[in-house]
């Protein structure tokens, strides 16, 4: 049985990896009162807890680069990965994305001997967030050399960060031969990094973005066309920068770690033609509604004797990724107690198909491990096929049940990715809030009501779509609970409305509060089933 709700101070060992979360917020604040919780579900809330903080904590600024970075103080050689680079006062910085205040503040604590200047944009608010939530770490020094823009509010390009960006072409168009160029790149630098091609305007590639976000485009699809339009994405910034050197110190925040989609890759030369802009822009129904300027731009676009050139001069380094979080988290899950076992690292789709998912899953297991139900094929091969389905290439299914079948205890289930949610309604949540919500819907008609089981779903950066939550996490009994409160999950998830479902349940028990945490891995799902 679940021990009784902990102390402060146990608490705060727990919140130890983010200690800027420990000593901003009781953790009553993260998960809501321990004692609102019922009681068998303590243990596996406190578990998911920890696990998901491990997983955040691995992908922090500080380690990551103290794990890529090494400078020799005597002969200032830098040592990146295995390149060595002569830094004599010779070293420029810039920087665009939701983690790059951390990296920023983190790398010019190691090399500030040697850098001169540096420019980054980084999303609006995050400094004064960071100083609430003292993490201190996180921020630059008063005395700092980094110039900071910060715009880009709900993750779309505005005026800020047009401004930053072109302040970072600037200082990238002044470096010679003689200089290293490094370059922090996280999740949201598309947004942060807007430089359109004339004529195309700031506001027309806004609303374009926005279209195809909304009609459910993928990241490499967005990006494709965002490196069509841009100055600077799709290799744009290396180009400016030659003839200096340049290292690139990516954290990955999309499947796969594709340098040139993360950020749109401003200094990985782009290999996409208009034709394949086409194809996309066709595929939702918006090449009609393009405005003169857009097909201007991409109708020179292939003919551009910049368009395709080399990016020889830059060494691009993946420091952090999803599947290092999901490593630590599979590690804690292990300490816990748990058959621990990583799902998958691509999890894409649209999120009804990845919370059936889970439901089959959840099912198919309790089957295995119970030796009251009879098992069917007919839900294995639902489940197969949904693995077909969403493109899981990493996950074999009879292995995983299988290697989940002799256990004796408690098992949790790991994947990460990023889902996507066709947006329909008008109202407030987030692609984790509402997997989580539609997890507990499907959790509530299946068969496994005989274990204790949670799902956690949350955003690694801490904030989940145009909310101040990073996701949610929920058990087969939420339906139950929404029942009593009078509140109706089926129209919430009709309006695209999770967070504000979430915020009313309980007093939003059930929210995963964390604040902006500093870095972005995109998303972290977990499955925990325990038999009762
Ligand atoms: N009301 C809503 N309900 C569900 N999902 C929503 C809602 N509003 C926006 N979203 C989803 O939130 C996502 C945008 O969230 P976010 O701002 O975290 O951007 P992102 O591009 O995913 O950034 P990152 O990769 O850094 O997390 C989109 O997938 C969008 O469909
Ligand atoms: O900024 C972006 O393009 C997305 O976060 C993917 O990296």
């Amino acid at each position: 049985m679940p021990g009784p709700a902990k102390s402060g101070l146990d608490m705060a060992a727990t919140l130890r990896i983010l200690p800027g979360f420990a000593r901003a917020r009781p953790t009553a604040v993260l998960w809501g009162s321990p004692a609102s919780w019922s009681t068998s579900n303590v243990a596996l809330v406190e578990h998911a807890w920890k696990m998901f903080e491990g997983a955040v904590g691995v992908v922090m600024p500080g380690p990551m680069l103290h794990r890529v970075l090494a400078l020799d103080t005597e002969t200032g050689q830098l040592k990146v990965r295995d390149r060595n680079f002569q830094l004599h006062h010779n070293l420029y910085l810039v920087g665009f994305g939701k983690a790059v205040l951390g990296m920023a503040a983190v790398t010019e604590e190691l090399l500030s001997e040697h850098l001169v200047q540096g420019v980054i944009s980084v999303p609006k608010g995050i400094q004064e967030a960071m100083e609430h939530t003292d993490m201190k770490e996180m921020l630059l020094k008063p005395n700092s050399c980094i110039q900071v823009f910060e715009g880009a509010k709900d993750n779309l390009p505005d005026g800020n960060a047009q401004q930053a960006a072109l302040a970072i072409r600037d200082l990238a168009e002044k470096l010679t031969a003689d200089d290293l160029l490094l370059v922090l790149i996280s999740g949201g630098g598309s947004a942060l990094l807007p430089a359109p091609i004339p004529p195309v305007t700031l506001e027309e590639k806004q609303l374009l973005t926005k279209m195809l976000a909304a009609s459910g485009a993928t990241i490499q699809e967005l990006n494709t066309i965002r490196k069509a339009l841009s100055q600077l994405k799709g290799g744009g910034l290396a180009r400016a920068a030659y003839p200096a050197q340049v290292v690139s110190l990516i954290l990955s925040d999309v499947v796969g770690d594709p340098v040139d989609i993360i950020a749109s890759g401003p200094t990985v030369a782009s290999n996409h033609t208009v034709q394949d802009c086409l194809h996309i822009l066709s595929r939702y129904d918006l090449r009609g509604v393009l405005p003169r300027s857009i097909k201007t731009v991409l109708s020179r676009a292939d003919s551009d004797p910049h368009g395709r050139s080399g990016c020889g001069h830059v060494l691009n380094v993946i420091i952090g990724s999803n599947s290092l979080a999901l490593a630590e988290a599979q590690r804690r899950a292990e300490a816990l107690g748990y058959q621990a076992l990583v799902l998958s690292r691509v999890m894409q789709g649209e999120v009804r198909r990845v919370a059936r998912f889970y439901r089959l899953l959840a099912q198919a297991v309790c089957v295995r491990l119970s030796s009251k139900v009879m098992r069917t094929n007919k839900e294995e091969d639902e489940l197969q096929d949904l693995v077909e389905e969403l493109q899981l290439s990493d996950l074999n299914l009879e292995e995983v049940l299988e290697a989940v079948e002799g256990a004796k205890g408690p098992v949790c289930f790991l994947a990460g990715g990023e889902p996507t949610v066709r947006l329909q309604g008008s109202g407030k949540g987030g692609r984790n809030q509402e997997l989580a919500l539609r997890v507990a819907v499907e959790l509530s008609g299946s068969t496994i009501s005989d274990w204790g089981a949670l799902f956690l779903s949350g955003g690694t950066d801490g904030q989940d779509g145009p909310t101040e939550a990073a996701g949610a996490w929920v058990t087969p009994g939420l339906a139950t609970e929404a029942a009593v409160e009078d509140l109706d999950i089926m129209a919430s998830l009709a309006n695209n409305d999770s967070n504000t479902f979430f915020r009313h349940l309980k007093g939003g028990v059930h929210l995963l509060c964390t604040g902006l945490t500093g870095t972005n891995v995109m998303d972290i799902h977990l499955l925990l089933l325990r038999p009762c």
